[in-house]
């Protein structure tokens, strides 16, 4: 391993262009849907408007001195104007959720489908904890703000603009008076994000520390007591607890002075456009009324700017989120999808043509490795631990790219691949269920046939059968049991190709007897590389490679190994010597 201490590689994140595409291809479907959204939130601002304006209609009654009756219309105007607004955003609010949340739950599933196709070396790099706080975090970050925010900070704009619309229709001048407040409001929203992310950031780190204080309080518990030690703890729970408070109380005083940063624009806006009014009113080109309408107009924009700038932070976090979340179905594909794994041309053989591979930056731990594997044939690959077995057999199963030369599959439908490896994970679930992971719409039938084929006849003597719960919390299975449910899943998966790696190194002699039995049956009529823990798991085999430091030293039959006395013969003297006395592995 190589000591080089490089940070690691996160996995890519989506360009702004990259996610506008995304999301134009994810909503490109539900355009029409979407439209009718915006359309309706769009009527509910515009028919906002008729409020203000039967106010004003009211003022003016009031001015030209009419009488009660000229009220009755305006009033009458008011009251369904706020019903007709309050029923349209209500409405135009659960389009958008209609439209939005079904296109990120496809996104979701994309990006975990391109998770679980990443190539191994891209999640290693990046850590599998880059991937889960994207698939995680990012996730319900979007979700909420989705949910949440979306809906109010498109009606918030559209009120903006349908409220500027509604000052230009009265008389321009009253929009450009109140377009007066809108620098000072946007200088404000660059203060509130500049100041406020690093306290943001830094009071979440405060967080963390304080939580890390209190685990370690509790888990050090008995020995805290033992020393007499809890009050000094105690002292450290506080002084992270006082720390976070004080980072809360500064975003707190953060957010105070911003919405006062607001209401000084706000009071600019405001005065400008009572002063155009009295101008107007005056010089006799504007109404009372028409003055009164435009005064309220502005006054009901301070709700939607508020709520458009108070949610902008959590949009702009969010949009970062659907940028690492893009960024994961952008990551390079394993080569089990790439060309030279057998999509090109029908390719009937497995073969490794020059290739080099390494770990990482690391050194290369595999120099020129050529192999061919005709179709049916079964070649053991041997050498003793550190030459480079593994990571050949996780090169040929497409789990990892070479640094140089080509690995080539059988191609055709499906997975044509299969990698055992003694690394079983059981999910939490049923026997069947697990089983069933290669091939979901497998019946009950097929995954009973599956089990015997592997031999494992135990799995009907359970009581509950294959409907047995096993993975975190369920009927604990020994090693080589799991070992058989993962052979019974490569026998559902039926592929073309099975890279075997120890699958049968588990267990004691019986367990062994039983999974090399398993393995037996899996490879049956296959094409198949096997790593081979044991030899005589090799001395079966058509042929046989001897691995040394990463090269392929000798290959052929046992008998012309054996005969020509090279390094495979002496690793069957060896192990054959230790056969009696060791549990038969080397
Ligand atoms: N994940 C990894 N990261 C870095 N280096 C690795 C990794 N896995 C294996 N190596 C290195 O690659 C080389 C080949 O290891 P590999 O596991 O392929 O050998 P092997 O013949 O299968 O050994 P064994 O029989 O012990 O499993 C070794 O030097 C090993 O230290």
């Amino acid at each position: 391993m190589s000591g080089a201490a490089t940070e690691p590689v996160l996995l890519p994140v989506a360009t702004a262009a990259q996610v506008r595409r995304e999301v134009r291809a994810l909503l490109w479907g539900r355009r029409g849907a979407l439209l009718a959204a915006v359309a309706v939130l769009l009527a509910g601002s515009a028919v906002g408007l008729a409020g203000p304006a039967a106010i004003g209609q009211i003022a003016q009654a009031i001015a030209d001195r009419r009488g009660a009756g000229a009220l009755a219309v305006p009033v009458a105007l008011l009251a369904v104007a706020a019903l007709a607004a309050a029923v349209t955003t209500w409405a135009g609010t659960v389009l958008l959720a209609r439209v939005v949340l079904p296109a990120l739950g496809q996104l979701r599933e994309r990006a975990l489908a391109a998770a679980v196709g990443l190539p191994l070396d891209a999640v290693e790099s990046g850590g599998t904890g880059d991937l889960v706080a994207r698939l995680t975090g990012d996730v319900e970050q979007v979700g909420d703000v989705v949910q949440g925010v979306l809906g109010r900070f498109i009606g918030a704009g559209l009120t903006i603009l349908a409220t500027l619309g509604g000052l230009a229709v009265l008389d321009w001048r009253f929009a450009a008076a109140g377009l007066l407040a809108l620098p000072l409001q946007v200088a404000a929203l660059r203060w509130y994000l500049r100041t406020s992310r690093p306290i943001y950031a830094e009071g979440r780190a405060a967080d963390g520390r304080r939580a890390a204080a209190l685990l370690a309080g509790f888990t050090a518990l008995p020995t805290l007591r033992a020393l007499g030690l809890g009050r000094r703890q105690r002292d450290r729970i506080a002084a992270a607890s006082q720390a976070s408070m004080e980072y809360e109380l500064r975003a707190v005083r953060v957010a105070t002075r911003f919405y006062g940063r607001l209401n000084v624009a706000e009071f600019v806006g405001l005065g400008a456009i009572l002063l155009v009014a009295y101008l107007l009113v005056r010089s006799g080109l504007a109404g009372i009324g028409a003055a009164t309408t435009a005064a309220l107009f502005f006054a009901r924009l301070f709700d939607p700017i508020n709520v458009a700038l108070g949610v902008f932070d959590e949009i702009q976090q969010a949009i970062a989120g659907l940028g690492r979340l893009v960024g994961i179905t952008r990551a390079a594909p394993g080569p089990a999808r790439g060309p030279d794994h057998g999509e090109t041309l029908p390719q009937r053989e497995l073969a490794a043509d020059g290739v080099r591979f390494g770990y990482g930056d690391g050194p290369d731990v595999l120099h020129d490795v050529t192999l061919r594997v005709p179709p049916g044939q079964h070649v053991a690959v041997v050498g003793a631990s550190g030459s480079g077995k593994s990571s050949l057999a996780s090169l040929l199963a497409g789990l990892r790219r070479p640094r140089a030369g080509r690995i080539t599959a059988p191609g055709g439908p499906g997975r044509a691949v299969a990698l055992v490896t003694q690394e079983t994970h059981l999910f939490a679930g049923t026997i069947a269920d697990n089983v069933r992971l290669a091939r979901p719409d497998a019946t009950a039938e097929q995954v009973a046939a599956a089990l015997d084929a592997v031999g494992a006849g135990w799995v009907a003597a359970l009581p509950a059968g294959a409907d047995c719960l096993v993975g975190s919390g369920g009927h604990a299975l020994t090693p080589s049991q799991a070992q058989q449910l993962a052979l019974a899943r490569v026998v559902l998966l039926d592929p073309a190709v099975v890279v075997l790696d120890e699958a049968t190194a588990e267990g004691g002699s019986d367990a062994a007897r039983a999974l090399d039995r398993a393995a037996e049956a899996v490879l049956r009529g296959r094409t198949a590389v096997i790593v081979a823990h044991r030899l005589s798991q090799a001395a079966g085999a058509g042929t046989i490679l001897v691995m040394d430091a990463g090269r392929v030293v000798e290959h052929g039959t046992h008998a012309d190994l054996i005969a020509a006395q090279g390094p495979y013969a002496r690793l069957w003297a060896a192990w054959s010597l230790g056969r009696g006395t060791s549990s038969g592995s080397w």
